[in-house]
């Protein structure tokens, strides 16, 4: 069994689609690490009158398209290497879509729940005391990632507005809609990847209306592309979650989910067990499901070798960051399991981030329709011009995504006398 971490995973990638071009040697060398990464110690006054000492990154992967865009991951096993992986692949992301953006990530090795309201609040206004230099609306722009929210953005832009008297709201993303956020923001990952799912199960002849899917994370993006590819039309039958206590759990239901329910179970109680007609199943009974797709929507490296040696699905479609592990992707490949990789299935996120940072600088409102639409139309060129790529070089989706990408990055970067 190989343990790859996420930033060899995005390099051996993004070396592979670099020696399929045979452009430039230099263009490996400058895509495979990030333009700087910046390191921070934030200290917190605690509750109880101590201080404590909080370790945070800011990663800026490359910014010939436009300002970095990327998030801010609130987690107790957020590294340097996951964060400099999630800057290059928010690069590629935005150079999928054509925004102009490139990629930027940021962390916290927190455990969330182990503070009260308050230190977190302290907490997300000393990181943006630690990098407000290096961060603004044409430099550099954050935005929610996993355990930040609307409410978080509202403290760190009032934080970097009283820092900087720069009194603008494009600098995040991700905001309450009272605060200058986007409608739709929070539905637009959800709905791209449910787009991609719709897409891929057609490509491979499925009628999503007979798909039969499997989920794991029911967060933002997990819930969210359950209700989309609901309203399409699809049939959930299990999701597979995380609770502190209890671990990993799996609910199944033969017949599908009602999807609005559970979300207004899981908001209540916090948990999907005992939702009704849900069973409880095991986690190697998930992977090795009777289905036609799986969505994971949690986080890196939850498909290695030995789920995708269970994997029977047809198709996966990657909601979260990284999920699908290079070694779990070459037996998928053998397997001739369809993969719609993360800078592709997940990048609704980004665009709607976009079209919210576009409504910031112009002062001109979208309505929901308006941000949706153009989520869909932006995702659907991308797929296009994608399969158009596998087609031509005969790679996999996520290689013809990478392809895509770095081609895009390279004329740009040949243009400005980079490489
Ligand atoms: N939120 C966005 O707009 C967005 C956009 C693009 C990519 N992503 C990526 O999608 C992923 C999820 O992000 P999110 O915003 O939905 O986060 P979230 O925190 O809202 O949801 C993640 C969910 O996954 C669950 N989870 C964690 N570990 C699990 C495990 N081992 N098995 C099953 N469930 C598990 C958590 O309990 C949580 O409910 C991340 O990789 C993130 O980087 C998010």
């Amino acid at each position: 069994m190989h343990n790859v971490n996420p930033l060899e995973n995005v390099q051996k990638i993004l070396k592979k689609s670099c020696e399929i071009l045979n452009l430039d040697d230099s263009l490996y060398e400058l895509l495979k690490e990030p333009e700087r990464t910046i390191e921070i110690n934030i200290p917190v006054k605690m509750d109880n009158g101590k201080v404590s000492v909080f370790k945070g990154y800011r990663s800026q992967h490359c910014d010939v398209m436009g300002p970095y865009k990327g998030g801010i991951r609130f987690h107790q096993n957020v590294n340097v290497d996951e964060v400099k992986a999630l800057s290059i692949w928010m690069s590629l992301k935005c150079s999928a879509t054509h925004l102009p953006f490139g990629g930027g990530k940021g962390g916290i090795i927190v455990n969330v729940n182990e503070l009260s309201e308050s230190e977190l609040e302290r907490l997300s206004r000393g990181y943006v005391k630690e990098i407000y230099k290096y961060i603004g609306d044409r430099f550099d722009i954050p935005a929610p990632d996993v355990n930040t929210n609307e409410k978080i953005m509202a403290w760190m832009l009032d934080e970097y507005i009283k820092l900087t008297g720069n009194n603008t709201l494009a600098t995040f993303t991700g905001k309450a809609l009272e605060f200058g956020g986007s409608h739709g923001r929070k539905e637009a990952t959800g709905v791209g990847v449910a787009v991609m799912t719709r897409e891929a199960l057609n490509k491979l002849g499925i009628d999503i209306k007979e798909s039969r899917i499997a989920i794991q994370g029911f967060g933002n993006v997990g819930s969210n592309t359950a209700k989309h590819l609901e309203r399409m039309g699809g049939n959930i039958l299990s999701i597979s979650e995380y609770d502190n206590e209890k671990g990993v759990y799996t609910i199944y239901n033969e017949k599908g989910f009602n999807i609005s329910e559970l979300i207004s179970h899981f908001e209540k109680y916090k948990t999907l067990i005992n939702f009704e007609g849900a069973k409880l199943i095991s986690i190697d009974q998930f992977y090795s499901l009777d289905v036609d797709v799986i969505i994971p929507c949690a986080l890196e490296n939850s498909i290695t070798e030995e789920e995708a040696n269970k994997i029977r699905a047809k198709l996966i479609v990657e909601g979260a960051n990284g999920p699908v592990d290079y070694f779990a992707d070459r037996i998928l490949k053998q397997k001739n399991v369809v993969v719609i990789p993360d800078i592709l299935a997940n990048s609704g996120g980004v665009i709607a981030s976009y079209l919210e940072w576009i409504q910031n600088i112009s002062g001109i409102d979208m309505t929901e329709d308006d941000v949706l639409n153009k989520v869909e139309y932006k995702m659907l060129l991308a797929y296009n011009e994608i399969m158009k790529i596998k087609n031509e070089y005969d790679v996999t989706t996520r290689l013809a995504s990478y392809i895509y990408s770095v081609l895009r990055l390279y004329k740009i970067l040949k243009l400005r006398s980079r490489i």
